[in-house]
């Protein structure tokens, strides 16, 4: 039987001296379902202000990690400690219909706050414009905006980002992943982001994890320096070794097909001002 031993903090999780603040501190955290332990024992600390990406092959636990961070998820064993300023943001933009855009970016946050709360986010992602619109009659890069504001108006010392760029075409993907980095150098808050996309993990990351059987398999830091862009040094062996830690051969198997497919459509445009 699982133990609750989530203790979400309101300030990051304490590092032993002379290391860097941590954003999480997360202890043999385990999570079953019909008794097979989807995370079994898991250990992680992310550090302040950090942008770490997590790959791992479909099933492997990621959006279970990812709910249990962002407290969605007590059913657990182990210790996680957060900071209490943690907002998330999904593949779906999991927007409500009958609510205008504003009102959807202050959807769950205490208290009355005001329009010009959200305006404010909404500026951040390009969006002032559709404040007042209707869900519905957003694209879906939009609506994918629209629920990053809703994240950012909770000021977040950390930001989960569960593949939130999955559903989007090609150009719109980039122009979101840009968007993400320029709010990541802007805010300064630690990121995790899940993607099955070695290529985004690799051009947005500080730090990229593979997660595999239950555990954080392969921890690397990417060094390279930004802006990036997927022709840049070292990036190919980055990305051949990440390919390998998720049992994929580089150019061969179809997942990475169909990414670098998307790449080369995006190529002429991608380039990473950050
Ligand atoms: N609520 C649930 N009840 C039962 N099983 C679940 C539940 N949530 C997740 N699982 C199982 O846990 C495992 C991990 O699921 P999870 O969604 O975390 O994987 P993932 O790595 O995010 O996958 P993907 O990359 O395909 O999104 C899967 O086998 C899934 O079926």
């Amino acid at each position: 039987m699982a133990t609750d031993l989530h203790r979400p903090v309101t300030t990051p999780a304490p590092s032993p001296a002379g290391e860097p603040e941590a954003a999480v501190r997360v202890e043999g955290l385990t999570r079953s379902f019909d008794g097979r332990a989807v995370i079994d024992g898991l250990a992680l600390t992310l550090k302040a202000g950090e942008f770490t990406a997590l790959l791992g092959r479909s099933g492997c636990g990621k959006s279970t990690l990812l709910r249990v961070l962002a407290g969605l998820d007590r059913e657990i064993a182990g210790t996680v400690l957060v900071p209490r300023r943690r907002a998330v943001a999904f593949q779906a933009p999991r927007l409500m219909p009958w609510k205008r855009v504003w009102r959807n970016v202050l959807l769950g946050l205490p208290g009355k706050p005001e329009r010009a709360l959200a305006e404010k986010a909404l500026a951040e992602v390009g969006l002032t414009e559709r404040a007042g619109a209707w869900p519905k009659t957003l694209s879906g890069g939009e609506a994918q905006r629209a629920s990053l504001a809703r994240a950012l108006v909770r000021e977040p010392d950390l930001l989960l980002l569960d593949e939130p760029f999955g559903a989007l075409d090609a150009l719109t993907r980039i122009k979101a992943q840009q968007l993400v980095a320029e709010l990541w150098q802007r805010r300064g808050c630690a990121v995790l982001l899940v993607t099955h996309d070695v290529d985004e993990a690799l051009l947005l990351a500080d730090r990229v994890l593979v997660m595999r059987e239950g555990g954080i398999a392969y921890d690397t830091a990417v060094g390279l320096d930004r802006p990036r862009g997927i022709g840049a040094p070292g990036f190919a062996g980055l990305r051949s070794r990440l390919l390998s830690e998720l049992g994929v051969e580089d150019g061969g198997a179809e997942d990475a097909g169909a990414d670098d497919q998307r790449h080369r459509e995006a190529a002429a445009v991608a380039h990473f001002d950050v």
